[in-house]
């Protein structure tokens, strides 16, 4: 590795710097920006020329003025050599010949006259001989920066790694990368971490700057990059999907990097990149952008295809509502979200068991198509089976801490765990990324995140610490920077993760784009498949229709459902047994003769007979059913005690006796019920 000084990449990055400006404002911009360090010496010459003439006028043949003037000229001489100490010995020397000349002339010039002979012509020859001695000193410093501080020591040894080396820079637009290597035996990788800052400082750049990119295979080695130009700076305004119509296994482009790359995440897995699926986490304290980049990404989900999406918004889709006829499930919070949430879980064994009958390893874009393949037929003869294909589900909570609270840590790492199995991706936002929003294990079970700026206390909550350590800071953003991001996700390149992106913005401007694009999801989109949809009708009933198609009255879910049965009978899929005679569009059991009393009108202070309650009770339930209220618990039936002269504990108890008889099914909150549709409909 051909090493050289840390000097002289400094000069090439501030030529980066100076290619930036000479890019922005064409030639003449930049010739002058080259220019301007050059011109002080220029201006000291004519300066003192003028001075020359000026003195002259007023003190021609004055003996104290010679006096004066001469003392004055020994007096500066002196006071530049003296105030030069701390300069190098070479800048000291050269500062106080120049100032000597120029004083000297000037005294001389005062006196006999600036024309006289030879003082004329010693300023003329003399003048820009000393000026262009100091451009010469310039453009040997390689350094532009009028500064001056920059060059005197080395960048490393500036910021106490003097025995590191820097090797041979590549220089890219807006990007100067080099590898460095430590001092053996003294330095290792975390010195070169640390110093990160104050690199930035002594290049006068931003933090987010300069990063570092440890070598895995050595403890003194890696690679220093530094962007400085903020080319993110400018807003850039969402105008549409980048890829309608494609797969959701193509990348989504939710913006861009620092340097103009775009800014891709995949969700599904690709067995053939080596490359698993992913959940991903949104995280951003408030004002970070959190709301436009989930819009960047639930638009590119929403283009695709060979996907359908479960959304939960208990902000009642303030941001979200132009998207939502494209839902295939869309909530919003309390009750409804955890009958998702069972809808999730159902789907996951469902999905799996289908795609392990059809060959498939995990989930892959050929799922999504009618499985025409003998190699990927669930028929035992091996003949091509025909099922209808599965495309990929994207389960998104939105604000979702008080959900994963609810659903337990435990349960959602199961969920998560098998859920990539089952091609399915979850897609989690909190609103303000830290522990207490969010466990450590569930945390740890989404391997990706999108970290927006949020406190820089809660840093080490969004991104790993290899991140951090390699010089990203979104506390650094807090909300000052809107839609500013790094994201970590399989398919992204390691050394990518430290590189700020930023995403786009949404205006007004946007909504009725997103709403043609929802119209587009409900006509070309991807419809649930009757194994998913049966799975989520299975636990959710009537909360679960599937997204309507448009045109038509009648939710794809209930239709996947239907045809479902149809293909029962052809014998061609394999359903869970459990799950075959479920039938959504089941009306619920007519109430028998003298049932038709108003379930919350009981005349006041008469208790039921137990009898009595009990049936009251089934009622009470079924009307829960029929309104989509799937999961019920205690307090659901308040008003429906103070109204029938029941005790909230009677209740309680009654619920456990339906969960024992098969009406209800526990949930992972206790005292929380999921009431099983099927059994309704029996
Ligand atoms: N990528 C972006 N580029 C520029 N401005 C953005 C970007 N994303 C969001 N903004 C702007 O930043 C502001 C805050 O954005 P947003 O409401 O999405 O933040 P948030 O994190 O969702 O906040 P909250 O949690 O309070 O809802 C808005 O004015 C929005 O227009």
């Amino acid at each position: 590795m051909a090493e050289r000084n840390a000097q002289q990449q400094l000069a090439e990055l501030l030529e980066v710097q100076l290619r930036g400006g000479s890019d922005a404002g064409g030639v003449g911009k930049y010739l002058l920006h080259r220019a301007k360090p050059h011109i002080p010496p220029w201006l000291g010459w004519a300066g003192t020329g003028l001075a020359g003439v000026l003195g002259h006028l007023r003190w021609a043949d004055s003996a104290p003025a010679a006096v004066g003037l001469t003392l004055g000229s020994v007096v500066l001489t002196g006071a530049t050599w003296l105030i030069g100490k701390n300069a190098s010995q070479q800048r000291r020397l050269h500062s106080a010949i120049t100032v000597a000349a120029g004083s000297a002339w000037l005294t001389a010039a005062c006196l006999a006259g600036p024309t006289a002979s030879p003082v004329g012509d010693l300023y003329l020859m003399g003048g820009p001989a000393l000026a262009l001695s100091w451009n010469v000193r310039l453009v040997l410093r390689h350094n532009p920066d009028a500064s001056g501080e920059a060059s005197d020591k080395g960048l490393l040894e500036k910021v106490g790694l003097a025995k590191a080396q820097i090797g041979n820079a590549k220089v890219e637009p807006n990007r100067v990368s080099a590898p460095v290597a430590l001092e053996a035996g003294v330095q290792t990788n975390d010195d070169m971490t640390k110093a990160l800052g104050n690199i930035a400082s002594a290049l006068d750049l931003p933090t987010s700057a300069v990063r570092y990119t440890p070598d895995p295979g050595s403890a003194r080695r890696g690679e220093l990059v530094i962007v400085p130009e903020d080319m993110l700076a400018e807003v850039a305004e969402w105008e549409g999907p980048s890829n309608l119509g494609g797969s959701i296994a193509d990348p989504l482009n939710v913006g861009r990097y620092d340097d103009g790359a775009p800014l891709l995440i995949w969700l599904p897995g690709d067995p053939e990149a080596g490359r698993n699926s992913t959940h991903l986490l949104i995280a951003g304290g408030t004002g970070s952008g959190k709301g436009d980049t989930a819009l960047n990404l639930l638009t590119e989900i929403l283009s695709r295809r060979d996907v359908i999406v479960w959304f939960s918004d208990p902000k009642a889709f303030q941001d979200f509502a132009p998207l939502r006829p494209g839902l295939d499930w869309g909530v919003e919070g309390g009750t409804p979200t955890e009958v998702l949430v069972a809808g999730v879980e159902a789907a996951i064994p469902a999905r799996t068991r289908w795609l392990g009958a059809h060959g498939y390893r995990q989930w892959v874009p050929a799922a999504a198509q009618t499985q025409n393949s003998p190699e990927h037929t669930c028929r035992p003869d091996g003949r091509p089976c025909g099922c209808p294909g599965m495309p990929f589900l994207v389960a998104w909570f939105e604000e979702a801490a008080n959900t994963l609270r609810a659903l337990g840590d435990d349960a959602f790492t199961g969920i998560a765990q098998e859920a990539r199995s089952a091609g399915i991706s979850l897609v989690v936002s909190l609103q303000r990324p830290s522990y207490d929003q969010m466990s450590t294990s569930t945390r740890a079970s989404l391997p990706s995140v999108v970290a927006l700026g949020c406190d820089a206390r809660d840093e080490g909550f969004s991104l790993p610490d290899e991140v951090l350590a390699a010089g990203a800071h979104p506390g650094a953003w807090g909300n000052r920077r809107p839609g500013y991001c790094y994201v970590v996700s399989p398919g992204i390149p390691e050394d990518r993760y430290p590189s700020p992106g930023r995403t786009r913005r949404f205006t007004h401007r946007a909504v009725p784009v997103m709403e043609l694009l929802a119209a587009w999801a409900q006509r070309n989109g991807a419809s649930a498949d009757p194994i998913t949809a049966g799975a989520a009708a299975s636990v959710a009933g009537r909360a679960y229709t599937g997204r309507a198609a448009s045109g038509t009255e009648q939710p794809t879910g209930l239709r996947a459902v239907e045809q479902e049965g149809d293909d029962m009978e052809e014998g061609g899929l394999l359903v869970d047994p459990e799950d075959q005679d479920i039938d959504p569009e089941a009306g619920l059991p007519e109430p028998e003769a003298g049932d038709d009393a108003p379930i919350f009108g009981q005349e006041a202070g008469r208790k039921p007979s137990p009898e009595e309650a009990r049936r009251l009770f089934a009622n009470a339930l079924a009307e829960f059913e029929s309104k989509g209220l799937m999961v019920v618990g205690p307090k659901d039936f308040t008003d429906w005690c103070d109204a029938h002269n029941l005790s909230r504990s009677w209740v309680s108890l009654r619920l456990k006796e339906a969960a024992q008889e098969g009406r209800l099914e526990p949930t992972n909150t206790t005292g929380r019920w999921r009431i099983v549709p099927a059994l309704t409909a029996a």
